[in-house]
C-alpha cells in the first residue's frame, strides 16, 4: 500500500495557506449525546462549546464507534486508540479486535510463528495467558481468550494458568464476579488438562500502566503473576474478587481498583508462577496499557524495576504493540497496516508540528496518531511534550493538567514555529471513567475555558482551528434501561454510574479569524466518522486532501 501513496501536498484552489498556525484541539471523551441530567457535558457551563454549537455550517457531528472507525461491529463502542488511529491517518482500518476475529475465525492463529513459538512449551511447561477479562472490547474480548484456551487446550497444551486483571471500565462495575464464574467454568471444561486462575488485580493498579505513568502497576502485576507474591491469597479466584470488593464494608472497592491477589494450593503454595521454559501470551489486543509489561518479559537489560526472577518464557503478544520497537518480537496476530498518516504526509512535505497532552493521553496525540508508531518521523520538524499525570484517581483531581497544557498550546502557536499546534485534554474521558458524575461536569467545564483561551491566541494570530473528539464518555454517566433510557437504580434508589466510553458520536467544529468566509462542512456526507477529519485538516492548513485519505468535510 505504501508504494501508492502520493505524499506530495498540492496547494488547495480555493483555501490559501493561513498566516498563522493550525490548532488541532481534541477533548477526549467529549460526546454529543441525549442531553439529560445524566450528561455531564450538557450539564456543566460550557460557555465556548454552546457558541460554537450555534455557527451555521462549521459545526456538526461525525461517528466515532463501531464499524466507522474499523471495529468489528456497530455496537462497539468508541476508544482512544481507534479514534486517534482514524483521526491521524485519515482511514479506516481493520482494527485489532477485529483482525483477531478474523484468525480465529480462519484458525491461522494458529499456523503463525507466534503460535508455533508458545507450543514449544505445551507438553512441558505451562501456558499462561494475562490480560483484561472483559467483553469490553477496547483492551481484549473473553470470547477470544476462551478460543485461545480452546485452541490451546486442543493442540496439547497440559497445564494452563490464567491471571486477570479486572475490568468496571468499559464494563459495568462488578461485572468481574460474572466473568470470573465464566472463565472458571471454560477452564472447567478441557479435558485431560490442569486450568486454572493464578493471580490477578484492578486493571488500574496492577499491571496495565501505560506511557510509564507509573511502573508500580506494572511491578505488582510482576510480583503477583510472575513471582507468585501478592498482599492477598486465596484459593479461588471467585473468593477473592468478593472480597476484595469488600462490598459490605464502609470502604468498597471497585473492579478497576481491587488489589493484587495470587491464587495458593491448600498448602500455601501459589498454584501458577511463572518459571523457565513456560509460555506467556498477553491476551489484549490494545497496545498502549501491555506495552510496559511486555518489556519485563522481553527485555534482558531492564532497570524500571526489580523484576527478582527473570523467567526465560516463550513470550508473545496477541498482537505486535510497537511496531517500531518490534515489541514484542513474536505475536500470535500481525497489527494493522497504518501507513500515510497525517503526521508522515506533515513532515515529508516539511510541515513543522507541535503535540501535546499530559501522561495519560499524550501516546494518543502521538503513538495513536501516528498509527501505532514510536518516535519521530522527523525530528527536526516535530516537538512532543508531555506534561506528566497526576497519580490519583482522576475524580480526585478533576482539572488535571489541562492548565499546563492549555499553556504549552498557546506558547507553541505564538512561537511562530509550527504549522499544525495538535493538543490533546484528556480530563472528560480519564474523570468520566471514574463515573463520579460531579468532578466530570467540572473537568468538562474547566476544558472548554481552557479552549477558549486556545481558541482567542489562535483569531489573536490570524490562524485557523479545529476542535474535536475521539469517543464519548462524560456525555453518559449513569447505566440506562434500554427501553425507557431511565437510569437503573441499585437497591439503595440510586443511579448506577456508568464508567464506559459511549455510543455517541462527536462534535467538530472549525474557525478562525484566518479560516475563509466560504469554507463550511458540505452536506452531502451526513455518515461522516473520524477519519474524515485528517482530509479536512490538510484543508483547513491551504492544501488539497491526500488521494488516500476519507474525504474532507469542508467545501470552500
Ligand atoms: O483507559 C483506557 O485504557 C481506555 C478505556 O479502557 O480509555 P481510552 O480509550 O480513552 O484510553
Ligand atoms: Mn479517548
Ligand atoms: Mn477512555
Amino acid at each position: 500500500m505504501a508504494a501508492q501513496i502520493d505524499f506530495d501536498l498540492k496547494p488547495h484552489p480555493t483555501i490559501p495557506k493561513p498566516d498563522g498556525p493550525l490548532l488541532v484541539c481534541i477533548m477526549d471523551g467529549w460526546g454529543a449525546n441525549l442531553e439529560d441530567e445524566w450528561n455531564a457535558v450538557h450539564v456543566a457551563d460550557t460557555p465556548c462549546y454552546d457558541s460554537l454549537r450555534k455557527v451555521d455550517n462549521r459545526f456538526r457531528t461525525i461517528l466515532a464507534h463501531g464499524t466507522a472507525v474499523g471495529l468489528p461491529s456497530d455496537a462497539d463502542m468508541g476508544n482512544s486508540e481507534v479514534g486517534h488511529n482514524a483521526l491521524g491517518a485519515g482511514q479506516v482500518i481493520d482494527q485489532g479486535a477485529s483482525l483477531v476475529d478474523k484468525a480465529l475465525a480462519s484458525g491461522s492463529i494458529y499456523e503463525g510463528e507466534g503460535w508455533q513459538h508458545i507450543s514449544k512449551s505445551f507438553a512441558t511447561g505451562t501456558l499462561h495467558l494475562i490480560g483484561l477479562l472483559s467483553d469490553g472490547g477496547v483492551h481484549s474480548r473473553t470470547d477470544q481468550l476462551y478460543g485461545m484456551i480452546r485452541g490451546a487446550a486442543d493442540r496439547g497444551a497440559k497445564r494452563i494458568r490464567v491471571h486477570v486483571l479486572t475490568d468496571g471500565r468499559d464494563v459495568p462495575d462488578g461485572s468481574s464476579v460474572r466473568f470470573v464464574q465464566e472463565l472458571e467454568e471454560v477452564l472447567a471444561s478441557l479435558p485431560g488438562v490442569d486450568a486454572k486462575i493464578a493471580s490477578g488485580g484492578g486493571r488500574m493498579g496492577v499491571t496495565m500502566d501505560r506511557y510509564e505513568a507509573d511502573w508500580n502497576i506494572v511491578k505488582r502485576g510482576w510480583d503477583a503473576h510472575v513471582l507468585g507474591e501478592a498482599p492477598n491469597v486465596f484459593t479461588d479466584a471467585g473468593t477473592a474478587i468478593k472480597a476484595l470488593r469488600a462490598e459490605d464494608s464502609d470502604a468498597p472497592v471497585t473492579d478497576q481498583w481491587l488489589e493484587p491477589f495470587v491464587i495458593v494450593d491448600e498448602a500455601g503454595k501459589p498454584v501458577g508462577p511463572v518459571v523457565d521454559g513456560d509460555a506467556v501470551v498477553i491476551f489484549n489486543f490494545r497496545a498502549d496499557r501491555v506495552i510496559q509489561i511486555s518489556k519485563a518479559f522481553e527485555y534482558e537489560s531492564f532497570g524500571a524495576f526489580d523484576r527478582v526472577r527473570w523467567p526465560q518464557t516463550n513470550f508473545v503478544g496477541l498482537m505486535q504493540y510497537d511496531g517500531d520497537l518490534k515489541l514484542p518480537a513474536r505475536f500470535l496476530v500481525p497489527p494493522p497496516a497504518i501507513a500515510g498518516t497525517s503526521g508522515e504526509v506533515l513532515s515529508r512535505n516539511g510541515l513543522r508540528t507541535f503535540a501535546c497532552s499530559e501522561t495519560q493521553k499524550y501516546g494518543h496525540v502521538t503513538f495513536f496518531w501516528n498509527g501505532n508508531r514510536s518516535g519521530y518521523f522527523d525530528e527536526a520538524l516535530e516537538t512532543y511534550v508531555e506534561v506528566p499525570s497526576d497519580k490519583v484517581p482522576f475524580n480526585q483531581l478533576p482539572l488535571m493538567k489541562a492548565r499546563e497544557i492549555a499553556e504549552a498550546g498557546k506558547e507553541a502557536l505564538r512561537s511562530g514555529r509550527f504549522d499544525q499546534v495538535r493538543i490533546n485534554f484528556a480530563n472528560p474521558d480519564m474523570v468520566g471513567h471514574t463515573g463520579d458524575m460531579a468532578a466530570t461536569v467540572t473537568a468538562c467545564a474547566f476544558v472548554d475555558a481552557c479552549v477558549r483561551e486556545l481558541l482567542d491566541v489562535v483569531d489573536e494570530l490570524g490562524g485557523r482551528w479545529l476542535l474535536t473528539s475521539d469517543h464519548g464518555n462524560a456525555d453518559d454517566m449513569v447505566q440506562r434501561q434500554k427501553k425507557t433510557l431511565k437510569p437503573i437504580l441499585d437497591e439503595e434508589g440510586k443511579p448506577v454510574a456508568l464508567t464506559s466510553h459511549t455510543l455517541a458520536p462527536v462534535p467538530v467544529a472549525i474557525g478562525g479569524k484566518g479560516l475563509p468566509e466560504g469554507v463550511a462542512f458540505r452536506e452531502d456526507l451526513p455518515k461522516a466518522g473520524l477519519a474524515n477529519v485528517a482530509a479536512t485538516i490538510f484543508n483547513l492548513m491551504g492544501y488539497e486532501a491526500p488521494a488516500h485519505m476519507q474525504p474532507s468535510l469542508v467545501h470552500a
